[in-house]
């Protein structure tokens, strides 16, 4: 496996909180991060049906328009009273253009149809790399906690205010960014990446 030179590295995602996120965790490591949004990059269809395949999709898109390593991220809430929806549909569950409160409503009034007790969750992240020489790799990360309901907080993206993570009071939405990134499914993706790339 090459390792990641710090250096230009395109973050190929479309979605502002993860570019805010990846910038956050990738900096100290000596990264300039440019983003598919910033460059404009096309954004390709998710039609894989896994969080690793549609994260290798998107890196290997970036990367062929780029000529430079690209990384992908494909992320999101698997309910487990939900068989793990909405998955690798979270953010098209919010609908387009994209209303992530009427998703968290969505979550919410299902998992009360469902009749289930079990208000835990997890959220998932697949972090994929691909380089010019074809070479790809992927890590994942996972933080698992419980739905809140009514959400609450203003900071992060997504499902963040609806998500206590085991062992905090805090949502996702409520907590300081460096606290979040101590502890994110995002996080722990970026450390694996870290350990096996990064020198
Ligand atoms: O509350 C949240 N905190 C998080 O930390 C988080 N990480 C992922 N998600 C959700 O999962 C979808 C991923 O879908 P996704 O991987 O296709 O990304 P996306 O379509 O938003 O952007 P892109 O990277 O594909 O361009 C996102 O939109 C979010 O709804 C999160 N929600
Ligand atoms: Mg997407």
């Amino acid at each position: 496996m090459p390792r990641l030179v710090p250096g230009k590295l395109v973050a190929a995602t479309h979605n502002k909180g993860k570019v805010s996120e990846l910038k956050d965790l990738f900096a100290p490591h000596g990264f300039e991060v440019v983003s598919a949004l910033e460059l404009g990059l096309d954004e390709p269809e998710e039609t894989e049906n896994s969080f690793a395949g549609n994260a290798l999709l998107k890196a290997r898109a970036a990367m062929k328009a780029t000529g430079l390593p690209a990384l992908s991220d494909d992320s999101g809430l698997s309910v487990t009273a939900l068989g793990g929806q909405p998955g690798i549909y979270s953010a098209r569950w919010a609908g387009e253009p994209r209303d992530f409160h009427k998703a968290m409503e969505k979550v919410e009034s299902e998992l009360k149809a469902s009749g289930s007790a079990d208000r835990s969750a997890k959220f998932v992240c697949v972090l994929a790399v691909a380089w010019p020489d074809g070479t790809e790799a992927v890590y994942e990360g996972e933080v698992h906690g419980t739905l809140v309901w009514p959400p609450r907080g203003e900071r992060g993206f997504g499902y963040d205010p609806v998500f206590v993570a085991d062992g905090e009071t805090e949502t996702f939405g409520e907590m300081e960014p460096e606290r979040k990134h101590a502890m994110s499914h995002r996080a722990r993706a970026v450390e694996k990446l870290r350990a096996a790339l990064l020198a």
